[in-house]
């Protein structure tokens, strides 16, 4: 497997491809920070951009090649000299340096688009590598809309490429078009017939017109690709192009298969795709594979049961491998009794045969009324509704002021709580937005620091007086404890789930008290 001719380049182009898309556009100084984060997960080369195609393009391009060390910088350009001297002036500074030069190749584009012949196509693709291998060592030709040019007439343009100085040559889905044994039948094609074919690296770029981005990409690795152009969260024009964590964890999870391996640390896999998602306000969707929120959560029994017992039954990676601190166990309508009893006892509750029994009875009918069931509301069947209420914190007034920019309005949060025992206290603190101070007025009020994992707020009716529902995750003990909230205002909603994990932290640590009320 660790065959050097094995090894897969990962040549990413989030910031460009997938930044071309509708609602991805990025700032300069959100490029630049992404481009470290690609940098880190170890992406042999990133897309930074195309440099011609405005000020603001070029000027994230210059920044991130005179930053970013350990991946090569691209920027593409059309074969229009312009376009390629604007690529070497933005590359100035850069470690490693690479132009990427394209002309679309297939008849359609030809006629229609560029309104060029064959030879003048070959031509204008002979003229562009030229000029941007006089100014840098690394050229990528790309041919775009590979998959419907002719076979000979693309092996003759990607034999001049080479002949004229390309190190690689990228062959393009462009609209999602191909199979996977069309595409690995055409890389194998052109490796037979390319001239010094061996002088270049073979590279696949897959777009997901037909949802097969990944699979075509994977194919052409069979058929003799040694880099691949992706997308974190599989971002790109219209439905986007190959997901990188899709096809990084293809080839590890099935390296038997491909025998071909990356250089990508897979645990920074989710990181990357959550700060992508929150740079450009796409959210990722649950069932994603890898990154969505489902990929490693389990809500029906059967599953459950046979997780608990092996993880490898409904896992085939671990969810700590990509980023993820764990699998996740989700209560709900399809759940089992082997599931309950496994999360009662993760919350403090050893319960018998017989109470265990009531206890599922009861919650599979809560269940049907709710989409999931949480922490608290499985507290609140075991311990009784009023138990749980009464026991630990409740929210009776809560002031939240916020601003932005250089004003002198800071984030500032006051609450007043009710204690268990009747008596009520007030706290209030500033931080780095309204829910930061929220949290940190709530931590000081109760003299709880919670470990927060992640915080979140989704609607859970609509209109204008939609309900939020506020969930935060924490870590108590070292288990991972689920919050959740509702009111018309998210930072009441916030403050409740806040609460919620809270009381349970506090409940959790007097055993004694919690074991006589489950017998009860
Ligand atoms: C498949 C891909 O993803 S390709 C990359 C797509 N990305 C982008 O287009 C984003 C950046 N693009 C832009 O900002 C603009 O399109 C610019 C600045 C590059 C060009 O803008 P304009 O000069 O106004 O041209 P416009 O976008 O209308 O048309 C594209 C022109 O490039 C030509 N062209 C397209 N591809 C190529 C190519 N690879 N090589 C040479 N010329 C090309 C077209 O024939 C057309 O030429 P024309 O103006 O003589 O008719
Ligand atoms: C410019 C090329 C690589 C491209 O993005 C495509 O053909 O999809």
């Amino acid at each position: 497997m660790n065959d050097p001719a094995a090894r897969v380049r990962i040549f990413d182009t989030s910031l460009r491809d997938g930044e071309q898309s509708p609602g991805c556009s990025m700032t300069a100084a959100q490029k630049l920070r992404f481009a470290h984060a690609l940098a880190e997960l170890g992406v042999d080369a990133l897309e930074a951009g195309f440099p011609a195609s405005s000020d603001a393009d070029r000027d994230a391009v210059r920044a991130i090649a005179r930053e970013v060390r350990g991946s090569t910088v691209v920027t593409l350009a059309r074969c229009h000299e312009g376009d390629i001297d604007a690529c070497a002036s933005a590359l100035e500074g850069a470690a490693h340096p690479r132009i990427h030069v394209f002309i679309s190749t297939s008849p359609l584009h030809r006629e229609h688009k560029l309104g060029l012949s064959r030879e003048q196509v070959l031509e204008r693709a002979i003229m562009g590598v030229t000029r941007a291998r006089r100014l840098v060592d690394d050229v990528e030709f790309s041919a775009e809309d590979a998959l419907r040019t002719e076979p000979e007439f693309l092996a003759e343009i990607c034999s001049a490429a080479i002949a004229a100085g390309a190190t690689t040559l990228n062959i393009p889905d462009t609209v999602g078009y191909t199979t996977p044994s069309e595409i690995r039948a055409l890389f194998e094609y052109l490796r037979a017939h390319v001239r010094d074919a061996e002088k270049a690296v073979f590279s696949a770029h897959c777009h997901n017109d037909l949802g097969l981005a990944v699979a075509n990409s994977l194919a052409a690795i069979e058929g003799g690709a040694r880099q691949v152009e992706c997308t974190i969260n599989g971002i790109g024009e219209r439905a986007g192009n190959c997901a990188l964590e899709e096809l990084v964890m293809a080839l590890r999870v099935r390296s038997h298969y491909y025998g071909a391996h990356t250089r990508i640390d897979s645990r920074r896999l989710v990181p990357t795709s959550r700060l992508l998602s929150r740079i450009t306000g796409m959210a990722v969707q649950r069932n994603k594979a890898v990154v969505g929120q489902n990929a490693f959560a389990h809500e029906s029994g059967i599953h459950q049961h046979g997780m608990l017992k092996h993880r490898g039954t409904y896992e085939i990676m671990r969810p700590e491998d990509v980023g993820w601190s764990q699998s996740q166990m989700v209560m709900g309508r399809h759940s089992g009794r082997a599931a309950l009893a496994d999360r009662l006892q993760a919350l403090g509750f050893q319960l018998e045969e017989a109470s265990l029994n009531r206890t599922f009875a009861a919650f599979k009918a809560l269940a049907e009324k709710k989409r999931e069931v949480f922490d608290a509301d499985l507290e609140a069947l075991v311990l009784g509704s009023d138990a749980v209420a009464h026991r630990g914190w409740r929210l009776s007034r809560l002031h939240v002021s916020t601003g932005a920019g250089d004003g002198d309005t800071l984030p500032t949060a006051s609450v007043q709580l009710l204690g268990a025992d009747g008596a009520t206290v007030s706290e209030a603190a500033v931080g780095d937005g309204p829910v930061h101070a929220l949290f940190a007025a709530l931590a000081r009020a109760t003299g709880i620091a919670l470990d927060v994992d992640s915080y979140q707020v989704s609607s859970v009716t609509t209109g204008d007086d939609a309900q939020g529902q506020a969930q935060v995750i924490a870590r108590v003990d070292g288990v991972e404890v689920t919050g959740s909230g509702t009111s018309t205002d998210i930072l009441e909603a916030s403050a409740h789930a806040w609460l919620d994990i809270a009381n349970r932290q506090s409940r959790a640590r007097a055993p004694a008290v919690r074991r006589q009320a489950a017998i009860a």
